[in-house]
This record gives C-alpha cells, structure tokens and sequence, in this order.
C-alpha cells in the first residue's frame, strides 16, 4: 500500500485566472492506494456524503486510467469540495503520485500534471492546472499550457469558507467571455506584481497584486457577504483579499502577526450576513507528500 498527503491550493489569486496557485500547509486530503484487478473508491472525511464513488465521476479514477493502474482507492478528505481550497484537484494529485510509485511508472512530479489535470477535468468540465500543480509541486506555481514555474514562497494567508457551496463548473459560467486591452493591462501589471511579491517573501506586494477586475467581481457576487469579509480582514491588516479559486472561500495575504485577527474579522465579516464559516490560518506550503507503508 501506498500513502499520499496533497494538500489545499488556492488558486488564481486574483490577477492570475487558471495560472496562479499556491500550495497551503493545511487543510489536506490523504489518499491509500492498493493493487487490484479493477478500480474501486471510498471516500470518507469532509463532505464526503457529496464525492461519487464511481471511477467515472471521481478524479481519482480519471488519474488510474491515465497511469493505467487499477487499484483499490481510499480517499480520506481534509478539504471540503466545492470550497475554492481545490479540494478535486488535491485528491487527483495524491492519488497520481501515489499510483505511479506503486506502479513503479517513474514519471516525475511535473509529468505528473497534466495526469492530475485530466482528473480535474472530469469534474470541472475543463483542464485547468493551477490546482493541480501547487497541489503536486509546492509553493507558489505558474501554470502556461503544460510548462509550470514554482516559487519557494514563504507568505503568511487567511483561507475563510463560508458554509455555502459554489461547484467550479458553475463558477465558470460566469466568466467573462473576453477583456478590453485596459482591463488586459491591469491585470498583467497586478499578476507581474504578485509574482514579484513571492519571489521576494513580501506579502505587501502579494496583496496589491492580489486585486483583479476581469473573473473576481463575477465571482464575488456568488458569494454571500463577500464585500463585508474583504474590507474586515483589509481593516484587520489584510495586503490583500481576494476569491480563492472558484470560491466560495476566501483568501487573504498578512504579515504573521495579523494572521490570528485577520481570520476572526473574516468569520465575523460573513457572520454579519448570517452565513457560518471556518477560517484557516495558514501560508504557502510544500506539495503532496508520499509515506511508504
Ligand atoms: N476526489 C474528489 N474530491 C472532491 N470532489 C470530488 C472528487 N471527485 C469528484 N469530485 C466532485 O467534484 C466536486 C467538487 O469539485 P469543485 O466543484 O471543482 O470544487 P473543488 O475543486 O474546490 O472541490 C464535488 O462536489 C464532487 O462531486
Ligand atoms: N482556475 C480555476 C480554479 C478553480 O479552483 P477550485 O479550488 O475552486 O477548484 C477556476 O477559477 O475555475
């Protein structure tokens, strides 16, 4: 048997819609894999009343079939789904990694990517690799096409997930279909600023490169309480807020002595509007780990 930990990512971050995700040191999904003549999964932990069980439906039977490696697939879930923190692609990445060490396929982390992301596919109906990616290699990733950049980054963040669910195929709907050259350039200017903030461990930079025009405002009108979230945890001292993924969380980049009261004014932000919600203090973390039993 073969024992995997990947953890949560945010992804997009704001400026960098399907490029950018970071890897978090928690929550995370732990996947066992064992030989069998067939693939079978069960799925247990959070919201596993909601993950399907058929190889057809859950990414971990897309990865077994790309690696063509039929195994017994025990997923125990740390993240809750339709959270915005990745929680289908971090199931994917474990279960790739775990599969080709106990298939003995030798590919490495980066091949491993776009097998991951055909797992992802079958559930957000589209590849996109900014899950997947932090969730395999750690840090901070740049995902174009099949190349993949990672930064060591060591960035203090708030994850808040309200109790509302927002599925990563419905977030995509409500993506605009394209963008003026204005909103083009702010974007890129805010991507290449965050970018820089993680090379140089700077959360202020991160944060103000965090704010997106273009797929945020869509999203946020998803969420329930969204606005009073971000100006509290901005006012708690908060570089930035933004959508995590396709929400419905929440993501803040802080110094570390903000974190604690950054995360209780985001519970309290989405409290005003009635909505219940779990904040994780936490901060760019290393990709999935594999424990030979
Ligand atoms: N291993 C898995 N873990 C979580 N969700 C899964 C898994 N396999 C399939 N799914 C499906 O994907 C949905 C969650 O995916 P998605 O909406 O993209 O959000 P997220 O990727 O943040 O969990 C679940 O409702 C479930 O139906
Ligand atoms: N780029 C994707 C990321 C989805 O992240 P998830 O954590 O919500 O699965 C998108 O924004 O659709």
């Amino acid at each position: 048997m073969v024992t995997v930990r990947a953890p949560a990512t945010s992804a997009n971050l704001g400026s960098g819609f399907d490029v950018f995700g970071a890897a978090l040191d928690r929550p995370a999904d732990v996947v066992r894999v064992e030989k069998a003549d067939r693939t079978t999964i069960d799925v247990t932990g959070y919201g596993s009343e909601f993950i399907p069980e058929d190889p057809a439906d859950n990414t971990v039977g897309a990865v077994a079939e790309a690696l063509d490696a039929p195994a017994h697939i025990r997923i125990d879930k740390g993240i809750r789904p339709s959270s915005g923190l990745g929680s289908s692609g971090a199931s994917a990445a474990a279960a790739a990694v775990a599969l080709n060490e106990l298939y003995d396929r030798g590919l490495s982390r980066k091949e491993l990517v776009p097998i991951a992301g055909k797992g992802e596919a079958t559930v957000s109906g589209e590849v996109h690799l900014d899950n997947v990616a932090p969730a395999l290699l750690g840090g901070f990733t740049v995902a174009t096409g099949r190349d993949v950049t990672t930064v060591d980054a060591d960035i203090p963040l708030v994850a808040c997930l309200p109790e509302i669910a927002i599925s990563t195929r419905d977030a995509r709907d409500v993506v605009p279909a394209g963008a003026t050259m204005e909103q083009l350039v702010y974007t890129v200017g805010r991507a290449a600023t965050l970018t820089t903030g993680m090379c140089r461990d700077d959360p202020r930079l991160v944060g103000k490169g965090m704010h997106d025009r273009l797929v945020t405002p869509a999203r946020a009108d998803l969420i329930s309480g969204y606005d009073e979230v971000r100006e509290a945890a901005l006012d708690a001292g908060a570089t930035g807020v933004t959508v995590s993924g396709a929400g419905p969380g929440v993501i803040a980049a802080c110094y570390p002595e903000d974190r604690r009261s950054i995360a209780a004014a985001m519970v309290d932000g989405f409290g005003e509007v009635g909505v219940d919600s779990r904040a994780y203090q936490t901060k760019i973390g290393r990709g999935a780990t594999l424990y030979r039993d």
